[in-house]
């Protein structure tokens, strides 16, 4: 069974293929990660699924439903849920309030419920407060919860933003490279966050640098390189796949130092996007492996 299922999918940015003829199955239940070099068309491929680009090719069907071009809006409504590498918080407002902004594609009461004040519309502002300090409280965050979003630590914004999208009760949440600017130790309080989503019922789409993260969370992964898929399957094919390999390491000419650290990841996620970034994570994919028992990749 799939919940998610991209066919053929394209986004052309003038001459620039960004994404090329990629197909996706998504399954319930499980995590799957879109991994690539800088530049692979991961987060263009998010922006396809989430309704925030319209595809130049192909279709998506989420859960039988053909989304294919929808609005954000209504692909939310549909039950998926995407997050951002750099938080997209409301900064002047509380925690709380960024987590109940999340409820308004659940709200069914109008303008004039709200003017009113009508009893649909109260027990809608009832059940979304609820809501909203039940996924504070299973991200943490009940601590936070009156303080300004821009005020709390970079690691709890980022948490915020998983709630913010979990209020939405998506059956998909897209988390676009979560781990990204986070130490080692809130790395994996990401990780264990990111397997306890899965356990409540909500499906997992991830696309992460850091090679440890994805190597021992994710049950299916992608790889992309110049927009094309490149390799498909468990962690362990993909890992020692001769072009995943290639991919990571083709460009590169250096294996200093650097070459096995999950924080060099990190320091390129933040880093513009050019040639010596794409090295860089590659040498992390490969380093990894081989600390993982001798794989090749
Ligand atoms: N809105 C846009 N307009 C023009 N080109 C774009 C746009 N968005 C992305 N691109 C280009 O499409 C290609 C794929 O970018 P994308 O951000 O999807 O890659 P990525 O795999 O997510 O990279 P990274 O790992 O660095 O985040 C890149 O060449 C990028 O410059």
């Amino acid at each position: 069974m799939t919940l998610l299922e991209a066919r053929g999918l394209g986004k052309h940015f003038g001459g620039l293929h960004a994404v090329q003829d990629v197909d996706l199955d998504v399954h319930p239940g499980h995590v799957t990660a879109i991994i690539g070099p800088n530049g692979a068309g991961k987060s263009t491929l998010f922006n396809l699924l989430a309704g925030f680009y319209r595809p130049t090719s192909g279709t998506v069907r989420m859960d039988g439903r053909d989304i294919t071009g929808m609005s954000p809006h209504r692909i939310v409504a549909h039950g998926i849920a995407r997050t951002f590498q750099t938080t997209s918080l409301f900064g002047d407002a509380t925690v709380l309030d960024n987590v109940l902004s999340g409820r308004i594609v659940r709200s069914r009461s109008t303008v004039v419920d709200a003017v009113l004040h009508t009893p649909r519309h109260r027990r809608e502002e009832r059940t979304n407060l609820d809501k909203a300090m039940e996924v504070l409280e299973f991200t943490g965050l009940t601590e936070y919860r009156n303080d300004l979003a821009a005020r709390v630590p970079q690691e709890a914004q980022k948490r915020v933003s998983i709630a913010l999208a979990l209020a939405t009760e998506p059956q998909l949440l897209l988390l676009d490279e979560p781990a990204a600017g986070l130490t080692e130790e809130e790395t994996e309080g990401f990780a264990r966050l990111i397997r306890r989503i899965v356990d409540r019922g909500v499906t997992v789409c991830l696309v992460e640098h850091r090679m440890s993260m994805v190597m021992s969370l994710a049950d299916h992964i992608l790889v992309l390189d110049h927009g094309r898929e490149i390799a498909s399957g468990t962690p362990d094919a993909v890992r020692t796949d001769p072009q995943v390999i290639e991919a990571y390491l083709g460009t590169h000419h250096d294996d200093g130092p650097d070459h096995n650290a999950d924080s060099n990841s990190a320091d390129h996620n933040s880093a513009d996007h050019n040639g010596a970034d794409k090295n860089t994570t590659g040498r992390d994919v490969a380093g990894r492996g081989a600390e993982k028992g001798g794989n090749t990749c």
